[in-house]
């Protein structure tokens, strides 16, 4: 599998307080990679700054063999890079399918076929579609938001925290939601996570984040033998 996403020596953080200090972090294509770390590591600011939000202050991001360090979330977006961010900022007022339709903001007219597609992989979405997206569960939410995301139809998904909130049942529906898409979108995915059991159901590969640094690749078979126990510090 070849890099799809290369990220060399990342640094950022707010305003001059540093947060990140040299990420390096590759993932294939169709890889789905996890992040695993505690509260204030350093995973948000993470998924921002690969998206665009929070600008690099030193290192280097490439996408798709193009260097995209210093460009804007839109321009990733239009790449093929898609967040789906920790909160999910659903717009509360808005029923699910309007929702869906503002993914589609940015795309382009041939595009607009996408939702009913995308639906497919989202069956209890359909059954929601005129409900608003603030009546909705924070696991309905959850998926919504995803479903969003894929709108765009991004190569890569940055997943933020999301089993934050939701409850056990709901997420067992978006682990297999996201294998799923695996299988049938072929897209990558990195997904940042405090939650063992969703981050090992999902992902080929782990890496350990502390203090805005990868400290470690984390082995898959301790970490499940591990299952139900607090994150390594
Ligand atoms: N807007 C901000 N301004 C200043 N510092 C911030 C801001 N947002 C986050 N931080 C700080 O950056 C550090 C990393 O935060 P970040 O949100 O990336 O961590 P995280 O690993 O995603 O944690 P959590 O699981 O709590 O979301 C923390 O110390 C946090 O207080």
């Amino acid at each position: 599998m070849s890099a799809l996403l290369e990220v060399k020596g990342l640094k950022s953080g707010y305003g001059r307080i540093p947060i990140l200090f040299g990420v390096d972090l590759a993932v294939a294509d169709g890889e789905y990679l996890g992040i695993l770390g505690h509260n204030g590591m350093g995973k948000t600011t993470a998924l921002r700054t690969l998206m665009g939000h929070l600008p690099t202050t030193d290192g280097s991001v490439v996408f798709a063999g193009k260097t995209i360090t210093h460009l804007k979330p839109h321009e990733r977006s239009r790449l093929g890079i898609g967040l789906v961010p920790q909160g999910r900022e659903i717009f509360p007022d808005l029923s699910v399918m309007e929702n869906l339709r503002m993914g589609l903001a940015a795309a382009p007219k041939e595009d607009r076929g996408v939702i009913d597609t995308v639906l497919q992989d989202f069956p209890r979405l359909v059954r929601l579609l005129d409900r608003r997206g603030g009546a909705l569960s924070g696991g309905e939410q959850q998926l919504l938001a995803l479903a969003r995301c894929l709108c765009t139809k991004p190569k890569l998904i940055l997943l933020d925290e999301p089993t934050e909130g939701i409850q056990p049942s709901i997420i067992e529906e978006i682990i297999e939601t996201l294998l799923a898409l695996k299988t049938r979108w072929k897209m990558s995915l990195i997904v940042v996570e405090q939650n063992l059991e969703f981050i090992t159901s999902l992902s080929d590969r782990i890496l350990h984040i502390q203090k805005g640094r990868i400290t470690e690749e984390l082995d898959r078979e301790t970490l499940l033998a591990r299952e139900g126990q607090m994150i390594p510090s």
